[in-house]
């Protein structure tokens, strides 16, 4: 199965309520039956498996993974990779399963998740912009996405320490932006990305750039590292021209919301 990487339209540590934006970076996920079922994998692959074969006594399965998306960078590798392997699984068991919801409960068994992000899980499932409140495993809204480019300086292999109790405090604040981004989504993906940047510590530098360059809106993606701009489409150059001078590029488009039913 394929999902999607996403970027952040509001990140749901500080207030659970979570948003993110589907772009055209693919994860493909295929299965197959083995008798080896002492292969391991990694926590969430393993987890995943585990789960399955004590919950729907699955057999032992060979997992094969191509990513296009770094891990550990905020482009919401691990979504991506256990909507696809949870999706497959369902498509070939014929289970009939919430397949987001099922990888925000599993990838908060499996730590890689703080809140389940199940925002992230569903924009990589479904594409579009995911709206969700994931202490209640709930989404919101889907929606399409807005007709812009996306460019994103890559980079994996986040090492920060997030403090959980110290972004809460800002609950109020990423409650408004999300009532923001519900009306309009780059308005509340620009005022996330330049807040969660500094709360987590990050430089803000390129972002001051971008937005001074004139992108729509700039930020860190998810608990970064990575940093994103979007634009009008056409009027990528002056920040290609800007982020060029920090590393490599990826140009990126959204991607529409398919319903999978
Ligand atoms: N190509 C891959 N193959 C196997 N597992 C992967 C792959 N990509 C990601 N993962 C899993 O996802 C985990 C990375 O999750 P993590 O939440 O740190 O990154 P992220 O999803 O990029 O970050 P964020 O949630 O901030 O967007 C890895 O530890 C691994 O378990
Ligand atoms: O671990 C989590 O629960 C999350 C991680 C980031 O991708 C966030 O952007 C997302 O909203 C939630």
């Amino acid at each position: 199965m394929q999902t999607y990487a996403g970027v952040s339209v509001v990140n749901a540590l500080p207030s659970w309520y979570g948003s993110s934006m589907a772009v055209d970076l693919k994860v493909n996920v295929s299965i197959k039956e083995t008798n080896n079922c002492e292969k391991k994998y990694n926590i969430l692959i393993d987890t995943i498996l585990d789960f399955f074969r004590e919950k729907f006594n699955i057999p032992c399965l060979d997992v094969q993974i191509s990513s296009e998306i770094p891990e550990k960078s905020g482009l919401k590798s691990s979504s991506a990779v256990s909507t696809a392997l949870i999706g497959e699984i369902a498509k070939k068991y014929g289970l009939e399963i919430d397949v987001p919801k099922y990888s925000a409960i599993l990838s908060l068994k499996a730590g890689v998740s703080y809140t389940g992000a199940l925002d992230d899980a569903s924009s990589a499932y479904f594409g579009g912009v995911a709206f969700t409140y994931n202490k209640e495993f709930k989404i919101l809204d889907i929606m399409q996405p807005p007709e812009i480019s996306i460019l994103i300086l890559p980079r994996g292999n986040r090492n920060i320490n997030i403090n959980l109790q110290y972004l809460q405090k800002y609950r109020l604040v990423f409650e408004e932006i999300f009532r923001i981004a519900r009306k309009d989504i780059i308005q509340g993906m620009k005022l996330n990305g330049l807040l969660i940047a500094s709360i987590l510590g990050y430089e803000t530098n390129e972002i001051e750039i971008a937005l001074k360059k004139g992108a729509l809106a700039s930020g860190i993606s998810g608990n970064g590292p990575s940093v994103f701009a979007v634009t009008k489409i056409g009027e990528e150059g002056p920040i290609i021209d800007s982020f060029s001078r920090f590393g490599n590029i990826i140009l990126t488009r959204p991607i529409d919301y398919v319903s999978r039913n």
